[in-house]
């Protein structure tokens, strides 16, 4: 029923008006239409994350419908859609049967009457997925604020969200005008990720570890993302954002909020919520002093591993006038009673010799060491890994040998994987009507505020723009 242009003749779900019982349009059937469905975010990460769940979890009739400005066929979506699955070996009837009905409809969804097709085009419980640019999204959900949209429909919004604070109120102030709150899914897929997840239990569920995560005990905390993937041909959203804004603004922050956040009452969205941003609303730049406590560089011509990489001013798509940074390093501190004094050092870069994506704890010395005790000079941590998912404790022990000489020794138990992937995770909680992990408007809008000096220092020009070579241990390692 599709054709070329965007809800001439609006695709209906296949069984739909056919009273054929619960096939797509009947009763309890539910809509994803995807914005931007011809983008790199779904085609690697998304409907992967689909595949996974309609794999794994029940999750009644799903209409899944494409939308974007390219010229596809019906048949085209679908076998992007099936392609999409296959890299997770999605199978089963409910996989199966989202592939054979799933729709594709062209739309420029700046376009008010594109928009108002793309939903007479749904049906049932309407889910709506903006994984386009973050400009695009602000522009569409403004049309969709003048047209309205059905009832209970949810909508899931892709990081960054807003360009800024003040952009990010702005867009706040609109999508809840469209929806209330708790349809409004601000998508951080480190909050998809076992062990991001793992880190409630980890923390609530241990008298032995919560009791030492606190200022009297640990010395410094790093959040670190380090990756030795380049730009990936990507220049049209990244070369805008950034390190500090593509994951420090995002992700480490959402980890820390969960690191750092008083024990809610429940598990239940509200009290999570509010936990996070209470600590969030506590933290800010070390001292408010970018100069001192932040760090920007960009990646040089190099070699990882076998992958030759050009240096990022001339990879494809990519502004030097800009001076995008490809690695960014910012202290914070989290004035809170538990963590006041603790320095949180949160780092992301690009282009760098290995994967390391993680969190350290480091705790202070013992208070006291008896004389003739030797070999205790590391302190202890606690490593919390996001890939691959894992806890470890690497402190000092008496080993074999001279007892009075301790060894370090690390003990390390897998966090994960979960049985879905982040994505599955997040469409799960999106499906399932669950807003518990997802970022709340005004933790978006905070941590804006927390990363502003920074950005305003490095369009000052007051913080140097340093540079590494690609396959490096990022700028300043020896
Ligand atoms: N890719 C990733 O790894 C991740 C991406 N994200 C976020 O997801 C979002 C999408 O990113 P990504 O998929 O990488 O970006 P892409 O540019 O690959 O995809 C965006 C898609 O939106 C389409 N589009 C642009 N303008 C319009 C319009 N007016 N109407 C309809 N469609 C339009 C684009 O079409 P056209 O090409 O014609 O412009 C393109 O196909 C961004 O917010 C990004 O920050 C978040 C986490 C990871
Ligand atoms: O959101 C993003 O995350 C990825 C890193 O995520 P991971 O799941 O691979 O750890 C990052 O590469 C990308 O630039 C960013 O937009």
């Amino acid at each position: 029923m599709a054709r070329d242009r965007a809800g001439e003749n609006v695709p209906t779900p296949s069984g739909s008006g056919s009273g054929e019982g619960a096939g797509p349009g009947s009763a309890g059937t539910s809509t994803l239409l995807v914005l931007g469905a011809c983008g790199d975010l779904a085609a690697r990460l998304l409907l992967p994350g689909l595949g996974g769940l309609l794999t794994q979890r029940e999750v009644g009739d799903l209409f899944l419908v494409g939308s974007d400005t390219a010229e596809w066929s019906d048949d085209q979506w679908r076998q992007r859609v099936s392609e999409s699955f296959a890299t997770v070996s999605a199978n089963g009837k409910q996989a199966d049967e989202v592939v054979r009905s799933c729709r594709y409809l062209r739309a420029d969804v700046t376009d008010e009457d594109h928009l108002r097709r793309l939903l007479d085009a749904c049906t049932g419980q309407v889910t709506i997925y903006f994984a386009l640019p973050p400009a695009v999204t602000a522009r569409a959900c403004g049309l969709l604020a003048d047209l309205g949209v059905p009832e209970d429909t949810r909508l899931v919004m892709e990081k960054p969200f807003g360009t800024d604070g003040p952009s990010a109120h702005e867009l706040n102030e609109l999508v809840t005008r469209l929806v209330p709150e708790n349809q409004v899914y601000r998508v951080d897929h480190y909050l998809g990720m076992s062990t991001v997840l793992n880190m409630l239990g980890m923390r609530f569920a241990n008298r032995m570890l919560e009791s030492v995560l606190d200022a009297e005990n640990v010395s410094s905390v790093d959040i670190v993302f380090d990756e030795s993937l380049g730009l990936e041909g990507r220049a049209g959203y990244y070369d805008g954002a950034g390190a500090l804004v593509d994951m420090i603004q995002s992700h480490a922050l959402q980890v820390l909020a969960l690191l750092t956040m008083e024990a809610p009452s429940t598990l239940g969205a509200e009290d999570l919520q509010d936990a996070k941003s209470r600590v969030l609303r506590a933290t800010s730049l070390w001292d408010e002093d970018p100069v001192r406590y932040s760090r920007r560089a960009r990646y040089t011509a190099g070699t990882i591993g076998e992958r030759r990489l050009p240096a990022y001013v001339d990879e494809e798509g990519v502004d030097p006038a800009r001076r995008t940074e490809t690695f960014a390093e910012v202290v914070v501190a989290v004035n809170t009673w538990r963590w006041a004094g603790v320095p949180f050092r949160l780092r992301a870069g690009k282009a760098l010799s290995a994967l390391r994506k993680e969190a350290v704890i480091t705790f202070k010395g013992p208070r006291w060491v008896p004389e003739g005790l030797a070999g205790y000079e590391q302190p202890d941590r606690m490593r919390i890994g996001f890939d691959p998912d894992l806890v470890g404790l690497d402190f000092n022990l008496n080993g074999p040998g001279d007892p009075f000489t301790v060894d370090r020794v690390s003990l390390e138990s897998p966090s994960g994987p979960g049985d879905l992937p982040p994505y599955g995770e997040v469409l799960a909680e999106v499906l399932g009507g669950d807003p518990t992990m997802s970022v709340r408007g005004d933790q978006a809008e905070q941590a804006w505020r927390i990363v502003a000096p920074v950005r305003a220092a490095w369009r000052d020009d007051r913080v140097e723009l340093e540079e590494y070579p690609a396959g490096s241990d990022g700028p300043g390692a020896p």
